[in-house]
């Protein structure tokens, strides 16, 4: 690593906001961590309260309650802020007043000299990715919405557990919308270089349809957390640290974010979730997977999905 002190401000210390500083400071990923909320109180307290694990930390890193100065010298502004899905309601439900409060937030971050990556979970991450791009001005590169990376995870934890292996040895892709229309990507996916096809032919206890179950417990997995705790926060938290880590230490790494397509897979303005290559500047390289006709026509519906609920949004008037 370099002598450079990397800074990263967190706006939004809700559940999803606090779950990421904790796991944030316990890998040791950054020099400075900021915390602004419109509830001063809460995120005064978050800050009390983590810099009192700091003794039992892997490395200092040192944290305040901020504002929006601070964002001048940050690396990386992290968007967990604004309204969360009740019981009943989908992602697409908040696009109204989430989008209002980002114009709000990525005024004041720009205003403050912000020149570098934006980082955005708040739903519905897709649309509200674009509007970062559009309110900023920054770089498509440089504005990552965490897309479908908690997907993805929950996907490679439940293949890993039917087939019994290493989650970490599964690598299986969701795409699309981080929502509803999301997709598998089945025709990549392997497990230690084997095709999951492979899998489920090679050995009579696994079934095809498994597959189909597996994916809509993945794809309804935040309806079933929310009905029974009210939010969904520690798996994105910690989706947000790694795609932190994989900017501020210039990994290059493969994670399915949302980013901005023009082109790449047929489409062209909008965010959505694919396989990309993120490092220090943001997105290097989108990943262009080979995928087949159904999974084209998937792919589609979910961009067409996002275009119409976009297209609901008075730019002008937000
Ligand atoms: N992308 C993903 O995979 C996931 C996204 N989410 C999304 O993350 C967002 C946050 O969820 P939670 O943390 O559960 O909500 P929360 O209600 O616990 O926290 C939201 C925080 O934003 C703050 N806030 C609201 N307006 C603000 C403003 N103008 N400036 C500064 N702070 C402001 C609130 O005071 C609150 O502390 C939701 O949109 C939720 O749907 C949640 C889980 C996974
Ligand atoms: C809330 C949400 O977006 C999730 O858990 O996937």
């Amino acid at each position: 690593m370099s002598d450079r002190v990397n800074r990263v401000v967190l706006i939004g210390t809700g559940f999803v906001g606090s779950s990421y500083a904790f796991a944030l400071l316990n890998q040791g990923v950054t020099e400075e961590l900021v915390l602004i909320d419109l509830n001063v109180e809460k995120s005064e307290g978050d800050a009390m309260d983590l810099n009192h694990g700091l003794p039992f930390a892997p490395f200092r890193t040192k944290i305040w309650f901020g504002d929006y100065s601070d964002c001048k010298k940050a690396d990386i502004v992290v968007l967990t802020a604004g309204a969360n899905q009740k019981p009943g309601e989908t992602r697409l439900d908040l696009v109204e007043k989430n989008t209002k409060i980002f114009q709000t937030i990525v005024t004041n971050v720009m205003e403050n000299g912000f020149n570098g990556i934006f980082l955005i979970a708040t739903n519905p991450v897709d649309i509200l990715s674009y509007a970062v791009w559009k309110f900023s001005g920054l770089p498509k590169e440089r504005v990552i919405g965490s897309g479908t990376i908690l997907d993805t995870a929950r996907l490679r934890y439940l293949l890993g557990n039917y087939f019994n292996v290493d989650t970490r040895n599964v690598h299986a892709y969701i795409i699309g919308e981080h929502g509803d229309t999301e997709l598998p990507v089945w025709s990549h996916a392997n497990i230690a270089g084997i095709s999951i096809r492979d899998w489920i032919n090679n050995k009579e206890q696994y079934k095809k349809e498994d597959l189909e179950e597996i994916f809509l417990n993945v794809r309804d997995a935040a309806y079933h957390i929310i009905e029974r705790k009210g939010a969904t926060y520690y798996g994105i938290a910690m989706g947000l640290v790694r795609l932190t880590k994989a900017i501020l230490h210039n990994e290059h790494s493969v994670l399915t974010v949302s980013t901005y397509l023009d082109g790449e897979y047929d489409q062209k303005d909008v965010f959505i979730g694919v396989p990309a290559i993120v490092a220090r500047g943001g997105i290097h390289e989108i990943v262009k997977l080979d995928i087949n006709e159904e999974e084209k026509a998937k792919f589609h519906h979910s961009v067409s999905v996002l275009k119409k609920t976009m297209d609901s949004i008075d730019w002008n008037k937000v």
